[in-house]
């Protein structure tokens, strides 16, 4: 449905969170962009048309994936239109007048925590889990407990009156989080870079998932991720997770794609997109 209106694009958190900076990103000041209180609300909005797309981080370079947004992305499985890798600079804030000596707890999102786990540690603060580090910023800013401060974006300090106490406290110099814009609404992004994204359960037997990654490495198409989750039909089984590199209608794709679904006994592609950073 592409009217060329505005696109509504639907984020899990509030104003200065991630999600709401690779949104603007993926797709625009054009774009109209709609928090959530959560990720499931996210894939719901997108399921149930009342938005155009979502964007959801689903990996960390740092931290790794994701796991709810990788089981989310299992259960909706949702068409994927385009992955985005955003450069994640955190920052400690605090209400004006805290010096970092006297903060004892770091309130953030746990993807955030996980990506200044040294940093935290090296400076005695204690992670606090908040659903989002725009709320755990809003939540300092508005409540200021004593002793507390939040891991956030310096956009989040200046919507939310915070004084940067540290920024770029993230164990890496090189964080990025990837994002994906989800929602069969959403033409793929131009690009160059194509990567197709899979979900499979597999037979019971010995070599099933090697069959499944020779059926791509025989054709020389490079298999860039493979994640196995829980939740297959009985305990114990798994669904998998792949990411190939190329479209789903270049032909080595098509009939590696062809291969494997001969040996599995789902097999789902959620899209074919392109990679920007
Ligand atoms: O909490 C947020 O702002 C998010 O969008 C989740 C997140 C947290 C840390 C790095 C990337 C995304």
């Amino acid at each position: 449905m592409d009217d060329g209106g505005p696109r509504r694009i639907a984020f899990q958190g509030e104003r200065g969170a991630y999600g709401d900076e690779a949104a603007r990103a993926f797709f625009g000041p054009s774009a109209v962009l709609v928090p959530c209180p959560s990720f499931r609300a996210v894939f719901e909005a997108v399921a149930e048309g009342r938005v155009d797309g979502g964007v959801v981080p689903m990996e960390s370079a740092l931290a790794g994936p994701v796991a709810e947004v990788v089981d989310l992305l299992l259960e909706f499985t949702p068409r994927l239109s385009g992955e985005l890798r955003l450069r994640v600079r955190h920052c400690l804030l605090a209400p004006p007048g805290r010096p970092l000596a006297s903060l004892t707890r770091a309130l953030s999102h746990p993807q955030a925590l996980a990506q200044c786990a040294s940093w935290l540690r090296r400076h005695d603060l204690q992670p606090v889990p908040e659903v989002n580090t725009a709320v755990a910023a809003r939540r300092v800013s508005e409540e200021a407990p004593e002793g507390t401060a939040a891991i956030a974006s310096r956009a989040a300090a200046e919507l939310y009156g915070l004084a940067i106490v540290a920024e770029g406290i993230e164990d890496s110099p090189d964080n990025a989080t990837r994002f994906l814009a989800v929602g069969p609404a959403l033409p793929p992004r131009p690009g160059t870079r194509w990567k197709t994204s899979l979900v499979l359960t597999l037979n019971d037997g010995p070599g099933a998932l090697a069959s499944v990654l020779g059926a791509f490495a025989a054709r020389g198409v490079n298999v860039a991720r493979l994640e196995s989750r829980p939740g297959g039909v009985r305990a114990w089984d798994y669904r998998w997770c792949l990411d190939v590199d190329g479209a789903q209608d270049v032909p080595e794709v098509r009939a590696a794609l062809e291969e494997a679904r001969s040996v599995c006994t789902s097999l789902q592609v959620l899209g074919s997109y392109t990679v920007s950073d």
